[in-house]
């Protein structure tokens, strides 16, 4: 799988936090609501997200029907959004909160409605307010209890992806976001 992703020679390193979980330990998500993570998103994606080793974060997310794009198979942009959730997670794994400034995916196999993936993200290096960061995803085999297994040498790896987050207070970035959005707006 090629990819092209500009990684500044001189990153520093990305050091896990010292009260980040610990390895297996289940992420919380942070927000019930939230498209990748919530729980109570009605036609979100339900990953279930993991500490790693390092500032490592897994998940795996079941591909539901509703992720359908090309017949049989799951939307690009579904599956970007899952790499945008779990890469997403890494900069918390290090104590910083970021939203995303750049995100590319590679699409190297296509995915099958009704596989489980994993997908695996961790940090390239930091530069001042900027979190580096790459991940994979892999088709995987459901384990006894119907719980996608990490990959082994039976995972099919099917995308990479990349991305650029940026540290911000999360206060002062969503209460600037609030402040500008019209009175009376719904969620749909
Ligand atoms: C109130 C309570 C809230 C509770 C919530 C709590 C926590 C929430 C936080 C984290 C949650 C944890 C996990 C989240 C997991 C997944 C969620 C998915 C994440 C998303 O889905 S989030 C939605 C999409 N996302 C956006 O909605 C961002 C919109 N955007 C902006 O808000 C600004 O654009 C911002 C902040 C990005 C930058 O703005 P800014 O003014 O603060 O900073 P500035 O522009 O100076 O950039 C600083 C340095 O980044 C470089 N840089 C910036 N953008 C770049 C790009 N595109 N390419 C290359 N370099 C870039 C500059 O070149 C400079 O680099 P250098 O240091 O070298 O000069």
């Amino acid at each position: 799988m090629t990819a092209f992703f500009p990684v500044p020679a001189d990153l520093d390193p990305a050091d896990r936090a010292a009260a980040a979980p610990a390895p297996g330990q289940r992420l919380p998500g942070h927000g019930r609501d939230c498209y990748g993570c919530g729980p109570d998103a009605p036609h979100g994606l339900h990953l279930e997200l993991f500490a790693g080793d390092g500032v490592a974060v897994t998940a795996r997310m079941r591909v539901r029907p509703r992720f359908e794009g090309g017949p049989g198979t799951i939307h690009g942009g579904v599956l970007a959004s899952a790499f945008d959730e779990v890469m997403g997670h890494v900069p918390t794994m290090c104590g910083r909160f970021c939203v995303t400034g750049h995100l590319q995916v590679d699409f190297a196999a296509p995915v099958p409605l009704g596989v489980d993936l994993y997908l695996r993200a961790t940090a390239l290096g930091v530069q001042r307010r900027k979190v580096f960061t790459e991940a994979h995803a892999w088709i995987v085999e459901p384990g006894p209890d119907g719980i996608a297994v990490e990959p082994g040498a039976s995972g099919i790896p099917v995308a990479a992806a990349h991305g650029l987050f940026v540290q911000i207070d999360p206060a002062s970035h969503y209460g600037a976001v609030a402040a500008g959005r019209r009175s009376g707006a719904q969620k749909s």
